[in-house]
């Protein structure tokens, strides 16, 4: 018998497309829903479970062992717990590291949500990569086809930034730039990648007016990353380019895919998605490959981009997905992945002091 299961529970994932995947139950007893997505990192899972943009899903994890090194205190990248459920092949219950607290399970299980363990994770990644947008339960028992209909129908009318946005703005002191970051379901380590280059850091919840976010003197503003389908916040695009147009604006993600949307343009789904620690991008002007980490469903159309205002700077080395872009007149850039990394690379950090040097120079100049 595998070593790592005690659990004594069994558990099931069903997935839409009606396979069951049968495990055992570890973390919060509660029943998880939503989209089944696929992480290949082979470390980095405390930061996952706690990433805003994994809101609403079940995350299975490709790398066979997961939680050997525990859960610490420092690495959260949010207070609350983001993702749905999770999957795995083998769950650690023993771990060993000097900055682990807890293990996985109890990490799970104080912060709610389920972990099934004990099944095949590369079968489920297969169904993942033909089926495109698949969703699933994860329960004590098997679920209907209708269950799982009903579960989508719901989950697809909800709109997660809600859920993940800060409701009240917060100000983190700094002696630098004055940075006000839109918080779409902000990573941690966005605010720390600022704080650490010196910023004062204003956080807004998503919905913050334009007067409001003038009256606290931005030098520059970050559109942070965030979960569920950009479209659903086109509404507020009007008045974000606005925002952007205004002050120096790098978005990360989430705030990628809104600075297409901003000028005009679209997203659509990736077959799969990528989420993971190695995913190669290209810079285009320099022809330089960086290793980024990744975790995105959605990605920026290269059809009906504006190309009079904004360029591709960075683009997938997999499948050439659009990666970066660049207003070509004005101090606005954008890239797909995670230059604060964590987890992950941080071969990209070079980003964010970038947008640093806009607002501190081409800001101030280009707004004069
Ligand atoms: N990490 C993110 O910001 C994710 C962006 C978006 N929710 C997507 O899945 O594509």
């Amino acid at each position: 018998m595998d070593k790592h299961l005690q659990s004594n529970n069994t558990g099931f994932l069903t997935l839409e497309s009606g396979e069951v995947f049968a495990g055992k139950l570890y973390g919060a007893p509660l029943t998880s829903y939503g989209e089944v997505v696929f992480h290949t990192g082979m470390t980095g899972y405390q930061e996952v479970v706690s990433d805003p943009s994994f809101y609403g899903q079940i995350v299975t994890f490709t790398y066979p062992l997961i939680g050997n090194y525990g859960v610490n205190e420092i690495d959260y990248e949010s207070t609350q717990p983001a993702i749905s459920g999770m999957v795995v092949s083998q769950l650690c219950q023993n771990p060993s590291h000097f900055r682990s607290r807890i293990s996985l399970d109890a990490a799970a299980k104080q912060f709610g949500f389920p972990i099934l363990a004990g099944v095949d994770t590369r079968s489920i990644t297969q169904k993942v990569r033909q089926g495109g947008l698949l969703y699933g339960v994860l329960a004590d028992q098997p679920m209907t086809a209708e269950e799982i209909a009903l579960h989508k129908l719901r989950q697809e009318e909800r709109i997660f930034v809600e859920h993940v946005s800060r409701t009240r703005s917060i100000t983190y002191r700094g002696e630098g730039e004055h940075i006000v970051v839109i918080d779409l379901g902000m990573k941690h380590s966005i605010l720390q990648a600022l704080l650490k280059l010196g910023c004062k850091v204003t956080v807004v919840p998503y919905q913050t007016r334009m007067e409001e976010i003038r009256a606290l003197q931005p030098d520059g503003i970050v559109f942070s990353n965030g979960p569920g389908n950009p479209e659903q916040l086109r509404k507020y695009c009007r008045q974000w380019r606005k925002l952007a147009e205004a002050f120096p604006t790098l978005g990360i993600c989430l705030g990628h895919q809104i600075l297409s949307l901003m000028f005009g343009g679209q997203t659509e789904r990736l077959p799969f998605g990528h989420r993971g620690s190695n995913h190669p991008v290209k810079e285009l002007s320099t022809g330089k490959v960086y290793m980024t980490s990744q975790n995105h469903s959605y990605v920026v159309k290269e059809e009906g981009l504006d190309k009079q205002n904004l360029m591709v700077t960075y683009r997938n080395v997999n499948d050439g997905s659009v990666e970066g872009l660049r207003h070509i007149y004005l101090p606005i850039m954008s890239v797909q992945f995670h230059p604060e990394a964590h987890p992950g690379p941080d071969d990209t950090s070079h980003i964010i002091a970038t947008f640093l040097e806009s607002v501190q120079t081409i800001g101030a100049k280009h707004y004069a």
